[in-house]
């Protein structure tokens, strides 16, 4: 089993509730605007304390309210996608995928920077800025900066947001190629429906 998420937490007039039993592969969490989608994301990153519940990534104890576990997020080793990518505009692709890679613990990494550059097509890039990329481009560097942080689990925040199709098919297949070969376990926010049913091992609604 992957995740295994029960998550409640108040947010002004929301409430926010999230239970997930899943097993390998893509989680979706699918629904509207508002639902708490990245509300969830950011308490399996540790950004936001839930108010009851539990998070477990393949059996390891991330947060548990009731037996007082909070791992701080460095140490859940996540690879958190956020939504906009957040590349650092003044640093070249090359020098942001290997400012993730400095990010992993030696011990820890499973995989290298060639592997990445090559999973996500991203080797044409690397001497550019993040300003000159299209953003189907943006959005697959981003992933390989995750990638090369050595996290143990993704977080895939609308990976396919504000693109135009042809991006869209371009990420979508970047995260499948991601998905088959290297079976890490995916938690994915959309709200498209033919997005969540085509990258989703299984859907969750919220
Ligand atoms: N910092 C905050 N303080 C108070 N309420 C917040 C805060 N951030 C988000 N919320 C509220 O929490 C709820 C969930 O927000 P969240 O961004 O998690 O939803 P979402 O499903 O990801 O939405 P979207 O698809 O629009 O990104 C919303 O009602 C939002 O207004």
């Amino acid at each position: 089993m992957s995740f295994d998420l029960s998550l409640v937490k108040r947010r002004g007039d929301t409430l926010i509730a999230a239970h997930v039993e899943g097993g390998e592969g893509v989680t979706v969490l699918f629904g509207p605007s508002g639902a708490g989608k990245t509300s969830v994301l950011d308490m399996v990153a540790g950004l936001l304390r839930p108010d009851e519940g539990h998070v477990r990534v393949d059996g390891v104890t991330l947060f548990d309210r009731a037996a007082r576990i909070d791992l701080p997020p460095e140490r859940r080793r996540a690879g958190y996608v956020f939504q906009d990518g957040r590349l650092f505009p003044h640093l070249s692709v090359g020098a942001n995928l290997r400012y993730g890679e400095r990010r992993a613990p030696p011990e820890a990494r499973w995989i290298g920077f060639e592997a990445v550059v090559d999973l996500l097509g991203i080797g044409h890039l690397l001497a550019r800025r993040p300003r000159t990329l299209s953003g189907g481009e943006a959005r697959r560097v981003a992933i390989g900066r995750a990638l090369l942080a050595a996290p143990r689990f993704l977080l895939l925040d609308e990976p396919t947001s504000f693109l135009d199709r042809a991006r869209r098919e371009e990420v979508a297949r970047a995260i499948e190629d991601v998905r088959d070969r290297l079976k890490l376990p995916i938690l994915l926010v959309t709200h498209d429906q033919g997005e969540a049913e085509r990258l989703g091992t299984r859907i969750v609604r919220m």
